[in-house]
């Protein structure tokens, strides 16, 4: 039977309430049979990853790490989009210190995700542009309904994926296809990602995408865990390590980057087009 539960929690009914009253940025459902946790982003009218939603992703992360859970199935609460990425207004005339704390946690929520040893599904219900396809990439298995947008498209932007989102475009679809994309900032539709292996599989609507998360789920349940999340991890360590050794001048490149007037002039145009749409 599923519970649903706001800002996770497996403990008791008061810190059910407790966590609900934090956050509705990020509802949890738990299948309490089999610990898998259906992670939906709640943040309308898009799921633009401001601080608040990444933070509230984090402490979930935390505690599903914590509290062991089997599996965890990403997906949001939007009609038609998964995440538009990040929230363009924290980069916009930010104040230095604003931009280094979201940008810090990002980095924590991305590291969180990415590391999780538990199986990670993202079930894409609608557009994922740039971090949008972040979260999506950093999952294990990524399936999506058609006629969609995914991709890193920030060159379109005027601003420059990071290298830690470049490295996963890299290791789903390969060096070559991921420069190409990369350079471009090619959005892909759902049925050109699923050629190029961005997504591994198709769904016809949100039923049957939830559906197939579950059977992929159901399947990586039957393998022992701990050698199942050794091999994840040995997978993913590079990229990881790449980034955990150089957050503080990560950090730097985006503070460096974001200040910069043109790129200032490149959001303000932007979020403009967007508001005027
Ligand atoms: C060595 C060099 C090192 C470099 C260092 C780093 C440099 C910086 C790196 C920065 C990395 C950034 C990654 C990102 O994620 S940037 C964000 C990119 N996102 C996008 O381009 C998506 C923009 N949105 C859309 O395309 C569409 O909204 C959509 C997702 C396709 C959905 O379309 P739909 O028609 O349903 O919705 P609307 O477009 O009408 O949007 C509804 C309202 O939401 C606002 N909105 C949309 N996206 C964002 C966003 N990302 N941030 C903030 N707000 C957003 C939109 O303006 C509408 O607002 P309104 O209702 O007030 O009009």
């Amino acid at each position: 039977m599923f519970v649903l539960r706001q800002c996770l929690t497996l403990g008791t009914k008061s810190s059910v309430r407790n966590f609900a009253a934090a956050t509705n940025l990020v509802n949890v459902k738990i299948n309490e049979d089999t610990g898998v946790v259906i992670m939906e982003l709640n943040k309308p009218p898009v799921n633009s990853l401001n601080y608040e939603l990444l933070e509230a992703m984090h402490r979930t992360l935390v505690k599903l790490e914590n509290e062991r859970c089997s599996g965890m199935i990403l997906t949001s609460s939007s009609p038609n989009t998964f995440s538009a990425g990040l929230d363009l207004l924290e980069m916009y005339k930010p104040t230095v210190d604003k931009a280094r704390k979201f940008w810090g946690m990002l980095q924590n929520t991305w590291i969180k995700l990415y590391s999780a040893p538990y199986p990670t599904v993202a079930a894409i219900n609608g557009h994922s542009p740039a971090g949008g396809c972040l979260l999506a990439m950093s999952c294990e298995y990524r399936i999506m309904v058609p006629k969609k947008k995914i991709g890193l498209n920030e060159t379109q932007l005027g601003i420059v994926a990071p290298q830690w989102f470049q490295d996963c475009m890299k290791n789903i679809i390969g060096s070559r296809q991921a420069e190409k994309a990369l350079i471009a900032g090619t959005l892909f539709s759902s049925e050109e990602a699923a050629k190029i292996g961005l997504i591994d599989e198709l769904a016809t609507d949100k039923e049957d995408l939830m559906k197939k998360a579950h059977d992929f789920m159901d399947e990586q349940l039957g393998l022992p865990p701990l050698a199942r999340s050794t091999v994840k991890i040995g997978f993913r360590k590079d990229t990881l390590n790449r980034l955990i050794n150089s957050r503080e001048v990560d950090t730097k490149y985006f503070i460096d980057f974001i200040f910069q007037p043109k790129v200032q002039e490149s959001l303000e145009m932007y979020l403009q087009a967007l508001k005027k749409k």
